[in-house]
């Protein structure tokens, strides 16, 4: 990892305007080469050899960043001949071994490489591929990126901080491996997926990743095969519960935010059972948010206006439409109550409203329908147990399985958090044929690939091309053979994650919202225009992450101005900010956005 003193720098810098000056380094020779911050590789022009000691370091062909580029790519493309589909593919890992080699050479290039082909390498650095590599992580590591707490640190978290190198940081995501995507606890070998995240937080969002932090909480892991594998680079303990499971990620909390007071934290694939309280514990009084929970009702709410949209209703037609929903965990359970706020506030935003709005939901978990006679129900599935009565009288009752609740109900939506592949199997979706909607929903949201509770094929092959379907993981557009193409949408956190953080961020908001959350929902509903809902597509191409990341971010720092958090950032004051109108706040994003360019570097002694 990089030398703490080469870090005093700022100047690759966060503001567009200062873009052109140059970057001092304290390091020279190989130790540039050597960093892959700083080091651009074949890219040093004579005069940076000269000045930085770099001659006879390299061979002497200076190459373009776009030489440079194409002939990484040459490279990786050269995978492709065998390539098949699908993420067990031993290429994707293949891929991602040489994304991530240049990942630690170069960060520069890399960047410039992922943001160049986002929709070709997000599968790879991230879901599904990602779930692949945190599966195999003891094996795949070679390099460390990121931090490591550790059960076996407590009472040290507030000085180890001090030896991550980066003086600023802006994001961290952090995870304590207890349910990976849809694969369960994978340990210390989640570390992945919030490399994964913060790879989108650069390429999406423009944070300098001079200023990302992955963080995994290593507190034990419940996973028998890894307590087993004398290769696991994790504690081989059990999992640590209760309050000494509280008191380390407490200490954590309070370190990274005596560091560094004014970063981000998302709290990634936390097992239920923790999601929601530790998000209780601290939104109130940190700069912390769950995406599980919250980012994805967002990206779900987003997905269900435009499922409205698709049936050419009007948005406000939502509270009346039937929703089941398979999965009842964390992600199913933020979706439900955005869901059922969203309609209440559609129908007047009183209690009544709200009362009402729960009547369009039917849960169903492992159990099967949960109703109010369930025993030992989870209190946060609660609100949406359906009573008995009313039940009985649509023929259902407590544990109706999913195909018989999707018979009796007809529903116009039905939505897979369940991390069950295959769920809606040919018998659920022909029961989903008696749907009452002029266009049913579908979405498998459920991760990686293997895991989604339908393919595209199998829905539109079932229900025909008048549906509307979207998946957590990405699959191909299939093709109807009548001419006619089923498109296949991603309905995946990751359309507001990266705008939620860099929102926060350019606020100065001290918390993060509802409002906020709810804004990032709306703006990515309004996203799409009603020729695409029309034609089935509801969320945006991978392509457009970069700017749908921009104009949520805006919509985030408007709204946190309008409910008086914002309290501005680096020069921009809350005063300043009060005066940006719409355009002036995604003008004020767009400039705040860091791109992987090669800065003129000047060497300084320390
Ligand atoms: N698309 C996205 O953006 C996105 C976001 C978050 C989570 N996810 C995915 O959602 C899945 C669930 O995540 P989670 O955090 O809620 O997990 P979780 O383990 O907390 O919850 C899973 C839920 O599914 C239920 N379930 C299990 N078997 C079932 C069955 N046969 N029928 C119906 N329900 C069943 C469980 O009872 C539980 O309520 C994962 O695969 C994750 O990757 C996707
Ligand atoms: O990571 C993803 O692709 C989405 C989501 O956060 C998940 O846990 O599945
Ligand atoms: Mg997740």
């Amino acid at each position: 990892m990089t030398n703490p003193d080469v870090l005093t720098q700022t100047s690759r810098s966060f503001t567009t305007t200062e873009g052109h000056r140059p970057t001092i380094v304290h390091k020279r020779s190989l130790d540039i080469l050597h960093d892959p911050w700083f080091n651009k590789g074949t890219a040093f022009s004579m005069t940076e050899r000269d000045r930085l000691d770099l001659r006879g370091l390299l061979p002497p062909n200076v190459m373009s960043p776009e030489q440079q580029i194409e002939r990484f790519m040459a490279d990786l493309k050269r995978l492709e001949v065998h390539a098949r589909d699908g993420p067990s593919d031993p290429n994707y890992l293949a891929k991602w071994r040489i994304l991530n080699r240049l990942h630690d050479r170069n960060e520069t290039m890399y960047y410039k490489v992922l943001i160049a082909n986002i929709e070709e390498y997000a599968p790879i650095v991230y879901t599904p591929t990602v779930g692949l590599v945190c599966q195999n992580y003891s094996g795949l590591f070679r390099r460390p990126r990121g931090m490591y707490f550790s059960a076996a640190d407590r009472g040290e978290m507030m000085s180890m901080v001090y030896n991550w190198p980066a003086e600023q940081v802006d994001m961290i995501v952090v995870t304590d491996g207890s349910r990976i995507l849809g694969l369960g606890d994978l340990g210390v070998q989640g570390i992945g997926i919030a490399i994964g995240k913060l790879d989108l937080y650069v390429a999406a969002a423009g944070i300098n990743p001079q200023r990302v932090l992955p963080v995994m909480i290593d507190v034990g892991t419940n996973n028998e095969k890894l307590l087993k594998n004398p290769l696991y680079l994790g504690l081989q303990e059990h999992r640590l519960d209760g309050d000494e499971y509280i008191e380390v990620i407490d200490e954590f909390m309070e370190a990274v935010f005596t560091r560094w007071p004014h970063v981000i934290v998302q709290f990634e694939d936390f097992q239920s059972k923790w999601a929601f309280k530790l998000l209780q514990r601290y939104r109130n009084t940190y700069r912390m948010f769950n995406d599980d929970v919250q980012g994805t009702a967002g990206v779900a709410i987003a997905g269900l206006l435009g499922a409205v949209r698709a049936q050419g209703r009007p948005m406000i037609d939502f509270p009346k439409q039937k929703i089941v929903v398979a999965g009842a965990g964390s992600a199913g359970i933020g979706v439900l109550n955005a869901a059922r706020k969203t309609m209440a506030r559609m129908l007047g935003n009183n209690e009544s409203a709200f009362e009402s709005a729960r009547s369009q939901f039917w849960v169903v978990d492992a159990q099967g329908l949960i109703t109010e006679e369930r025993p030992n129900i989870d209190p946060e599935a609660l609100p949406f147990a359906r009573k008995v009565k009313e039940a009985s009288r649509q023929g259902l009752r407590e544990g109706a399985s999913l195909v018989e609740v999707v018979r009796e109900v007809k529903p116009d939506v039905l939505l897979g958090l369940s991390a069950v592949g295959g769920l809606f199997s040919k018998e659920v979706l022909e029961a989903l044929k008696g749907s009452t909607s002029t266009r049913p929903a579908v979405f498998a949201m459920s991760n990686p690939t293997k895991n989604a509770e339908c393919t595209p094929e199998e829905a539109f092959s079932i229900l025909g091309d008048n549906i509307i379907f979207a998946s957590g993981s990405p699959f191909k557009d299939v093709d109807l053979g009548n001419g006619h193409v089923g498109h296949c949408n991603q309905g995946n956190n990751m359309y507001l994650f990266p705008g939620i953080g860099l929102g926060t961020l350019l606020s100065g908001s001290r918390i993060i919202s509802d409002g906020m959350l709810q804004a990032a929902a709306e703006c990515l509903a309004a996203y799409m225009t009603e020729e695409e809902v029309l034609q089935g597509v509801i969320y945006p191409s991978t392509s457009r992450i970069r700017d749908i990341t921009k104009q949520v971010a805006a919509a985030v720092i408007k709204e946190a101005i309008e409910e008086d958090l914002a309290e501005g950032y680096r020069e921009m004051d809350a005063r300043e900010l009060r005066k940006l109108n719409e355009n002036d706040l995604v003008d004020y994003v767009n400039n705040n956005m860091w791109s992987p360019d090669y800065p003129t570097l000047v060497y300084k002694k320390a």
